[in-house]
């Protein structure tokens, strides 16, 4: 059995200093990327799926293509994770398919693009933690709405994300409210705006602290140094990948991701869940570019697959380097839910929230 909670990988990663690199899944492919970098290095992995990952692959494939990889790495835990559930049924059919952990986003409405009030997020958060916990599952909540410092704008563009103009205080996560989110909703996880947003197009320079509020995750980190802070929108865009990608006929103009030294920032001030996604694209499309390219008669498409897993499994293997979570695998023994759902019946995982937390 090597499937593991969030709850408890990132206790693990908490008490160790380390933070977990969480990658979408959508096929094959990158599923055994991924895999193959986590056994090179053994790191434990959480696998994420969005709800265009299950329409994509199909609830039953997705979860059969998950338990295959399982049972090929039985020494490496595996978190199989729901990114940007948007309402109770996302999130509860989930937990149907096996996913050990999700993310019920109540930052935005059922749509996925208005911003929520706080009542809104705090109640469907709540109520999806409480049935989830009831069986052993992981919730992370979002608090603040994902969007660019720069623009102001949300990120409707790619089919989830803020539609329209958002404030500064919505496009930054606030530490007091921060503190009574956690302690109404109980989320294990609680992901955070600072300026990150998804997507290649992040930052027009290299980003500094007006963009990307890296003060934001120690503020919050001093009010709850208890609770897993997570970052979206974290791929770093790589200069090298772009220039990959546009080398064969690509067209990306010149962009900005989080760079990997502010993730190692934040690790240290209670990030412990770093999403990518963008990053594990841009690596599998430049090589499929480059041999389209390099071999106009090929069209065996495992010819164009197998450099990009390739390409894939060594940007995962660096981020698994880079935060820490190389070398972890074998120092844990996934619980089973039945045990964690015992220990948050009994109150032991509530969420620990020093007294005068909050202003
Ligand atoms: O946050 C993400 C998934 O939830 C992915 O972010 P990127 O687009 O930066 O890879
Ligand atoms: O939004 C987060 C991920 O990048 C997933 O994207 P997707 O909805 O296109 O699968
Ligand atoms: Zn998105
Ligand atoms: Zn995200």
């Amino acid at each position: 059995m090597s499937r593991i909670t969030l709850r408890q990988l990132l206790d693990h990663a908490a008490e160790h200093g380390y933070g977990v690199p969480a990658f979408n899944i959508n096929n094959m492919e990158q599923i055994l990327a991924i895999m193959a970098a986590a056994r090179a290095v053994d790191a434990p992995v959480i696998l994420q799926a969005s709800r265009g990952a299950r329409s994509y692959a199909g609830d039953l494939m997705l979860a059969k293509m998950v338990e295959a990889a399982e049972a090929t790495h039985p020494a490496i835990p595996i978190c199989l994770h729901q990114d940007h559930g948007n309402d109770d049924g996302t999130c509860l059919s989930a937990i149907q398919h096996g996913f050990t952990s999700v993310m019920m986003d109540g930052s935005l409405e059922a749509d996925a693009k208005t911003p929520a009030s706080w009542d809104y997020n705090v109640e469907i958060t709540r109520r999806v933690a409480a049935t989830a916990h009831a069986v052993g599952v992981s919730v992370e909540g979002e608090l603040g709405v994902l969007g660019s410092l720069e623009t102001g704008q949300g990120e409707a563009e790619d089919g989830h994300g803020a539609e329209g103009a958002l404030g500064h205080d919505q496009l930054l996560t606030d530490p007091d409210q921060a503190v009574a989110f956690v302690r109404e909703t109980r989320v294990d996880a609680l992901a955070i705006a600072m300026g990150t947003s998804h997507g290649a197009y992040k930052f027009s320079r290299r980003p500094d602290g007006e963009i990307l509020a890296m003060h934001v995750v120690q503020a919050i980190h001093q009010r709850l140094p208890e609770i897993h802070l997570v970052m979206h929108g974290s791929s770093s865009v790589p200069e090298a990948l772009q220039e990959q990608f546009n080398r064969f006929g690509g067209e990306m103009p010149r962009t900005w991701g989080v760079p990997v030294e502010e993730i190692q920032r934040g690790i240290r001030h209670g990030v412990r869940k770093v999403n990518i996604d963008t990053d594990c694209r841009l690596a599998m499309a430049a090589e499929i570019r480059r041999v389209a390219v390099e071999k106009p008669a090929e069209f065996d498409p495992r010819k164009f697959l197998q450099p990009s897993m390739a390409a894939l499994e060594a940007l995962c293997r660096e981020r698994f380097e880079q935060f820490g979570t190389a070398g972890q695998a074998a120092k844990i023994t996934p619980l089973p839910l039945a045990e964690m759902a015992k220990r948050y019946r009994s109150g032991a995982l509530d969420p620990r929230i020093a007294v005068g937390a909050a202003a």
